[in-house]
């Protein structure tokens, strides 16, 4: 029997309240991931406490901010084995989710899961996040960015804040050691439109880890020349 004994202590401390429905969906997630890591690379985190703390409840530490409260269109950029964007939606189910990864068969995993959950207004896509939001489907499109794990901060504005409204925002969950990568980046928030509202520290629930969220608000459009092409925001950060 799959065990989220950790999960269930860990949210009680993040005031979040888990129903029947979340719980067992959350069961669900845990087997496929297992089952799935076998075939293919998701994770190199199997354990179940591990999986509770570094997956399940990090990827809930958002629901410490007000931000996700209510009906919001979010997207998770680089969402790998879906976080932080599934345990989001497992939570709100009035968020509109999606999910997007340039891995192909992370994306067919994550497929599977949306189905074995039964859960809608959720979809994952297949694709760069520096070529999607140059699409008019998905540019300034979204309340939230969010990104776990992807890139540093002054590369990462460059692929989240062009999905972002004015008025919405980008968080970016990042590790407590974060002073100077912050630093470095406040220039490319700048010229993407956008400015750092909150750094708020978190602490993982069962550990002693602690990790922050970058509250950025979108405060002006982004300039049609970004995000730039041909790998640049990672080669060469603004
Ligand atoms: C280290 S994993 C993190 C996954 C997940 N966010 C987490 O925290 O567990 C980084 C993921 O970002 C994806 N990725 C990296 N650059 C990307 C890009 N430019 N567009 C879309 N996905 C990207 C990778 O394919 C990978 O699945």
């Amino acid at each position: 029997m799959t065990n989220i004994d950790t999960l269930l202590k860990g949210t009680v401390d993040l005031g979040i309240d888990l129903g029947e429905n979340d719980i067992e969906r959350f069961v669900k997630y845990k087997e496929l991931l297992k089952e799935w890591n076998e075939k293919i690379n998701i994770t190199a985190i199997t354990d179940d406490e591990e999986i509770d703390i570094k997956h399940f409840l990090d990827s809930l530490t958002p629901y410490t901010t007000d931000l996700l409260n209510g009906e919001k269109k979010i997207i998770d950029i680089g969402t790998g084995g879906g976080f932080p964007g599934l345990p989001l939606k497992i939570i709100n189910d009035n968020l509109d989710v999606t999910l997007l990864d340039g891995l192909n068969k992370r994306i067919k995993f994550l497929n599977e899961v949306i189905s074995s959950l039964n859960l809608d207004k959720i979809q994952a896509i297949h694709g760069r996040a520096e070529e999607l939001s140059r699409k008019p489907k998905y540019r300034e499109q979204f309340d939230i960015a969010i990104s776990r794990a992807v890139a540093s901060l002054d590369t990462l504005s460059e692929y989240c804040i062009p999905f972002v409204k004015v008025g919405g925002y980008f968080i970016s969950m990042k590790g407590s050691d974060i002073e100077d990568e912050l630093k470095n980046s406040l220039n490319s928030i700048k010229i993407l439109g956008a400015k750092v509202v909150d750094k708020k520290i978190v602490k993982l629930p069962g550990s002693d880890i602690k990790h922050s969220l970058i509250i950025i608000e979108k405060i002006r459009q982004t300039p049609t020349k970004y995000p730039r092409g041909g790998g640049k925001p990672r080669k060469n950060p603004l």
